[in-house]
């Protein structure tokens, strides 16, 4: 935290991807270190292997259709030989990523061509496995065969389970594109055994098989590309694109595999970014790799590679994951030769322009854009760096903007579960306080709260309750004193006399407490060791001690102007033989125990207890109130966390946790203008941010002391909230926030839709997660209405939540019209923290 903004300095790890590229020598990859590429990409087996499978396949098809169709056992692949693999044990494996054919469909619906993709997956991972390959990267599943689409996902997940299986240290990445296309599916493949699919299993008429239906889809793009203007392209390809098609794909294979911790996504991002509800959906996944091809970049005034804003800010987004993935450039040119002159190639050619060049991912450009481009290849270098795209990542890398303070504290800390603290059942250590302490946002809140509260007091004429008609301002909970501080701070300044009582029931914080007050508050403060709930308030008796002080601020001060301090200023709960019960009443009683939800660490069920102690006229409790928010999220690498810890802790997906969310999405969003915008701008650029809602709050003012037989049923709450959905999800729990009015108009926020205006880079609470046992999967356009309770049975208090799913249906209605209609989709477990419960 105390470290400066610039001392950051991110490492990028990049890699180089050359599609073509048939073995990596140990002088290529020496080569390709002295360019600054941190690790190459191998194939795993050769061209040599390819054709062997190709032969065998054929030759089974041949004799299949010798057979008149009789299904015969599909061929096996006989084990590699040295000619299949340029792979091999060594001191470079540790430097290469090995890459999985990607001429094989695992998601073929022809089972023939499925088995014998498995049979090359599971032959390639055992051995790169057993080379000591730490990192294997898969094609990308092919979501469109024919008329079918998507059907074939379940297979492509079981096949990457059993690869998941041979290779208990192996991590393996799936290539995806950010979105779906019919094109994106690298039909291009060379010899790819997709092509060979049989008609009957594409939903094909026979005498068509899959590479005649590729061949028309190609062509049919071609035509529309060059009968067509530029924008009506543009709106025909995106009307094939499914931008949560590939997630949609990813989810339901991590699902069947659940959520194996060795299994990552390597993201390949297109030319034109889609938009920010699937860049921050992405954001939320296991990303080990991004992967940026020629097509990613654009070119920069001079021609040189470049990245758009768009490109760098989502560079600079996915960098700061916690384990930050790594980056692979894919085909931008081979690595050059060591006496190669860098003058002599020129591979960063940029943004290619149209049709096949400009790759099936990307749109085509518009007119206006196509003139651009045209400007812009005028504008090339004769001669660019072999290493131009990797030169402007480093530099990207060397310019990565500072983090901010919040970034900087958390670091370490983000999506790492902490179970909540239990400040009222445990004792907090000493490094716990001195964390709190860190967070000046927090205090200074407070300052200004108190110094509010008694600059009104006597604006509004009210009288003191202490000896002298002086304020009596209690701090309960005060650990080792902040506020306590903050308090005598705020009496200074605004010129008004106090009586100051602090109390706490650690024995070990008091015990700092009491050396404080000898040190720093000039033995004013009347220090008490209690529970709250037992003390019975300030003593009147203090007033009259032999030092004729104690408990009064500011000090009296002798002839020299230094306080007068004497030995003895702390009170015990319980009055001594000699005093009389005199306890008067508390004007102003400021306390902090509040949790990442509010209510969570007792601070309702604490204040019963010492609020009946509150000047019943005009008694002031800062915080005055607070309120508890929600709102459901994504959270895969959460929900991992929470998975792998059941095995051992069976509670763990009833536990709500505070943690630092950083690797989310959220799921329900809506528009609102940016606070870029000026007040006066008639159209104000909208942002989306997420629909967080007040669950329930609680209010502190004077009471009367509850009956003994109260069951602390008036601090059970509830609540059910929905949130509508756009986009299809899964929902893998809710994040919990909170918002405090400590005194009115002094507020403090970690509700991200407001805690930058209400306590900017206040960092004292992260927020909670309240986990789902089971995801639960919402399509488009659907609603998730979210039940939580606050309970509790007077011994301890906890909470119980759960989710269900809707869809939004529209149907005609009785009479006449189209009504909309809720279906229930879905509904999860209940989970309930109660086995880990906060003790009253
Ligand atoms: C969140 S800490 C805040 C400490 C301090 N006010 C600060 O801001 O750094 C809450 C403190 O309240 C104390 N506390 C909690 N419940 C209490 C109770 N019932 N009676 C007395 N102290 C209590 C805890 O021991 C802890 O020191």
């Amino acid at each position: 935290m105390d470290s400066p903004a610039e001392d950051w300095n991110p490492t990028f790890w990049i890699g180089h991807h050359d599609s073509k590229r048939v073995r990596v020598t140990p002088e290529v990859l020496e080569q390709a270190h002295a360019c600054n590429y941190d690790m190459l990409t191998s194939p795993i087996t050769t061209p040599t292997f390819h054709t062997r499978v190709l032969t065998l396949l054929s030759n089974y098809i041949t004799e299949l259709d010798r057979n008149c169709g009789t299904e015969l056992p599909v061929p096996t692949i006989p084990s590699l030989s040295p000619v299949d693999t340029p792979l091999a044990p060594g001191d470079t494996i540790s430097h290469l990523l090995a890459i999985v054919s990607p001429w094989i469909d695992l998601c073929s619906p022809d089972p023939v061509i499925y088995d014998v993709s498995c049979q090359v997956l599971l032959l390639e991972v055992a051995y790169a496995a057993f080379c000591g390959t730490g990192n294997i990267i898969l094609p990308s599943p092919k979501l469109h065969h024919g008329k079918l689409h998507g059907e074939g996902v379940t297979r492509y997940a079981y096949a990457i389970k059993e690869a998941l299986k041979i290779a208990q240290y192996i991590q393996l990445s799936i290539m995806f594109p950010m979105m779906d296309g019919p094109e994106q599916d690298g039909d291009e493949v060379e010899g790819s055994l997709a092509q060979e699919a049989r008609a009957k299993y594409v939903g094909l008429s026979d005498g068509h098989s899959q590479k005649d239906s590729m061949e028309f889809t190609r062509e049919t793009m071609r035509d529309i590309d060059q009968n067509d203007d530029g924008e009506s392209i543009r709106r025909r390809k995106s009307a094939k694109f499914d931008l949560f098609g590939t997630w949609d794909a990813w989810n339901v294979i991590r699902t069947l595999c659940t959520y194996d911790a060795r299994l990552f996504v390597a993201l390949s991002v297109p030319s034109r970014l889609p938009s920010l509800s699937i860049r921050s959906r992405w954001h939320s996944e296991p990303l080990r790799l991004i992967c940026f091809s020629e097509r990613a970049f654009s070119q920069n005034a001079t021609g040189h590679p470049a990245f758009t804003h768009s490109h760098q800010e989502l560079l600079t987004q996915y960098m700061r994951i916690r384990n930050a993935p790594w980056i692979l450039l894919m085909d931008v040119g081979p690595i050059p030769e060591p006496d190669e002159p860098e003058s002599s190639t020129t591979i960063a050619n940029g943004w290619q322009p149209s049709g096949e060049a400009a790759g099936p991912s990307s749109f085509a450009p518009t007119p206006a854009e196509a003139n651009q481009i045209r400007r812009q290849d005028s504008k090339k270098p004769e001669s660019l760096s072999p290493t131009a795209h990797l030169d402007y990542l480093r530099v990207l890398q060397r310019r990565q903007p500072p983090k901010t303070l919040l970034q900087r504290f958390g670091a370490g800390y983000q999506d790492y579960l902490q179970s909540p603290l239990q400040p009222l059942t445990e004792n907090l250590e000493s490094v716990t306080y001195e964390v709190f302490e860190k967070d000046p946002v927090k205090y200074d809140l407070y300052y200004q709260a108190i110094a509010q509260a008694l600059s009104d007091w006597r604006e509004q004429g009210k009288p003191g309750s202490g000896p002298d008609g002086r304020i009596v301002v209690a701090v309960v909970g005060a650990g080792r004193g902040p506020l306590v501080t903050k308090a005598l701070l705020a009496s200074e300044s605004e010129g008004i006399p106090i009586d100051m009582w602090a109390v706490e029931k650690n024995p070990n914080a008091f015990v700092l407490l009491q050396r404080h007050n000898q040190e720093r508050w000039s033995n004013c403060v009347n220090l008490v060791q209690s529970d709250m709930r037992s003390w019975k308030g300030p003593l009147r008796e203090i007033a009259i001690q032999p030092s004729g002080y104690a408990g009064h601020w500011p000090p009296p001060r002798d002839k020299g102007d230094n306080p007068i301090t004497s030995q003895n200023q702390f009170s015990t709960a319980a009055p001594t033989a000699s005093q009389t019960s005199n306890h008067g009443p508390i004007d102003i009683l400021i306390s902090e125990l509040l949790g990442s939800f509010a209510d969570n660490e007792l601070s309702p069920e604490c204040l019963d207890g010492v609020l009946p102690l509150l000047n019943p006229a005009h008694g002031i409790s800062i915080p005055a109130s607070y309120t508890a928010y929600l709102t459901p999220i994504a959270a895969p690498k959460i929900h991992a966390d929470i998975l792998a810890r059941t095995v051992t802790h069976k509670e763990a997906p009833n536990t709500p946790y505070v943690v630092m969310l950083q690797a989310i999405d959220y799921l329900s969003t809506t528009s609102r203008p940016s606070p870029s915008s000026s007040a006066t701008d008639s159209s104000p650029i909208p942002v989306s941010v997420p629909n967080i809602l007040p669950a329930w709050s609680f209010s502190h003012g004077s009471m009367e002391a509850l009956p003994a037989s109260s069951k602390n049923a008036h601090n059970t709450r509830q609540a059910r909230l929905s949130f509508n959905l756009r986009d299809r999800a899964v929902c893998h729990g809710l994040a919990g926030y909170f918002e405090a009015t400590l005194y009115p108009g002094v507020e403090l926020s970690t509700n991200p839709l407001n805690m930058d205006e209400k306590s900017p880079e206040m960092m004292s609470w992260f927020p909670i997660f309240f986990p789902l046992k089971t995801p639960i999967y919402t399509p488009d356009a659907s609603t998730l209405t979210v039940s939580i309770f606050r309970a509790t049975d007077n011994r301890k208090v906890w909470y119980e939540w759960m989710v269900e799913a809707w869809s939004n249906l529209l149907g005609s209605g009785v009479g006449s019209g189209v009504e909309k209609r809720k279906v229930r989709l879905g509904i999860s477990e209940i989970g309930s923290s109660k086995e880990g419960g906060c003790m009253m």
